[in-house]
């Protein structure tokens, strides 16, 4: 059966939802209609070639060898090989859409639009938990560490948590179907990998318990459709009180975002993006204009009101 060209999106994501440091993530999608998120287009080609478009595509790294899309694609070929499967050569397009170092989970998205598109177009020889393990792999290259937040989310949709265990590395959480969530994007750059390095190697007894009954409370309060009880356990003991400082007018941010209605205000993933939930349009609409107002740095900024979709990476075949 001859390979057909294979066009794949992967949505943006929040990590953390403060309250779960690498444990918890939350798939995006605007509710104004337009997608958040980048896509990957594999046609077959007589020499693999990397070619790039989309509104932050000129961020990304140079040389085709460093774009990480290029790198799932090694990766794939490898992992087909030790199938015994040999691979073709492929015309490869990214549209990057998702700005880098934001929060959003843009290297997630093109991993995950990159990966599903393979997959798909080589009918589908992995299924979908070794399909994610191998997108986890890849997120380890590009931010120091392996850890599914992003990449989850971004593939299944809903809010995932991640489990651990290579055989299934992340479940779907119910999520509250009534909030919204503003997701701002200041315009800067903040790098997950050095975000990463700031952060304390060791916790206290205190923030233990307070981060295993946050998670604790939070999951069941999913599962019984608890908004306020969801709502009032989204703080982060383990991140923020490093990063914000990182994240130039946070702090007044989280108040007047909390002072508009807003039920959780947080860190997206590593930042500088943040989000807040709200249970009513108009107050996520006040959100939505104060952050453009005094969040946004530059004209790379910009936010979106959000809700959560069921469905994360979709694919598609085209003649
Ligand atoms: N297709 C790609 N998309 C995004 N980043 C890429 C891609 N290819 C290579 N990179 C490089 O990977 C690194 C990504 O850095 P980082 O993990 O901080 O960003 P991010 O994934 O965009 O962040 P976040 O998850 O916070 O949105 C950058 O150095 C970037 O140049
Ligand atoms: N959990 C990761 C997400 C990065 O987007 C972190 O906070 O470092």
């Amino acid at each position: 059966m001859p390979l057909r060209t294979t066009t794949a999106f992967a949505p943006a994501s929040i990590g953390n939802l403060s309250l779960g440091f690498d444990v918890l993530g939350a798939a995006l999608r605007p509710i104004d209609g337009h997608p958040l998120g980048d896509s990957v287009q594999i046609a077959g080609a007589e020499h693999t070639t990397l070619t790039v478009s989309g509104r932050f595509a000129d961020r990304l790294p140079g040389e085709p060898r460093d774009n990480i899309v290029l790198q799932c694609y090694d990766y794939f070929v490898e992992q087909l090989a030790k199938r015994g499967i040999g691979a073709h050569a492929v015309a490869i397009h990214l549209e990057k859409c998702l700005p880098i170092g934001s929060g959003l989970g843009s290297s997630a998205a093109s991993i995950v639009a990159a990966l599903h598109a393979f997959n798909a177009f080589y009918q589908a020889p992995f299924n979908q938990d070794q399909l994610l393990h191998m997108m986890g792999e890849l997120e380890g290259r590009i931010s120091g560490s392996v850890h599914y937040d992003n990449v989850a989310p971004a593939y299944l949709g809903g809010i995932t948590l991640m489990t651990g265990d290579d055989q299934q590395p992340a479940t779907i959480l119910p999520a509250i179907q009534h909030w919204y969530w503003v997701v701002c994007y200041s315009g800067l750059s903040v790098s997950t990998s050095a975000a990463r390095k700031i952060l304390p190697s060791q916790y206290s007894r205190e923030d233990l318990l307070t981060f295993g009954r946050q998670l604790g409370v939070f999951v069941d309060a999913l599962y019984r459709g608890d908004a306020l009880s969801a709502g009032r356990v989204m703080h982060d003991v383990v991140a923020e009180p490093w990063r914000k400082s990182l994240l130039p007018g946070f702090d007044d941010a989280r108040e007047q975002c909390l002072a508009l209605n807003g039920k959780a205000f947080g860190i997206s993933g590593s930042g500088p993006t943040v989000f807040c939930v709200a249970e009513d349009l108009d107050d996520a609409r006040n959100i939505q204009e104060y952050l453009d107002k005094q969040y946004v740095q530059n004209d790379d900024g910009f936010s979106h009101i959000c809700t959560i979709p069921d469905v994360g990476a979709t694919a598609e075949y085209s003649e």
